[in-house]
């Protein structure tokens, strides 16, 4: 699914507790920190779910309880409307 490129400062003026990646040209980043590696992990396989679903992934990465993401369009180079979209959804996962 291609969209246009809004760019990660227009991203972040919509969302909570997100900021701009600073090891990426144009994506956002958040860390999310949970009570344990089991709530981690079920929180993963919800927006794992939903990433299949809307075909669009996230880079992210887990140690115990704390989950690392970073949210960028590859198709389009760039942070769209998906990654508000899915960054929306992670917020209410989490
Ligand atoms: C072929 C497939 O639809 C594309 O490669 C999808 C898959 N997931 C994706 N995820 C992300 N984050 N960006 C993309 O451009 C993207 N493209």
């Amino acid at each position: 699914m291609s969209r246009p490129k809004i760019g990660a400062v227009a991203a972040i003026a919509q969302l909570d507790g997100w900021s701009i990646a600073s090891n990426h040209p144009d994506a956002i980043a958040k860390t999310f920190r949970f009570a344990d590696f089991n709530a981690a992990f079920g929180f993963m396989t919800r927006v794992a779910l939903m990433a299949d679903k809307l075909d669009h992934h996230p880079e992210w990465s887990n140690v115990y309880n704390r989950v690392e993401v970073l949210l960028t369009t590859h198709d389009a180079d760039g942070v769209t409307e998906l990654d508000v979209r899915l960054a929306k959804f992670m917020d209410s996962a989490a």
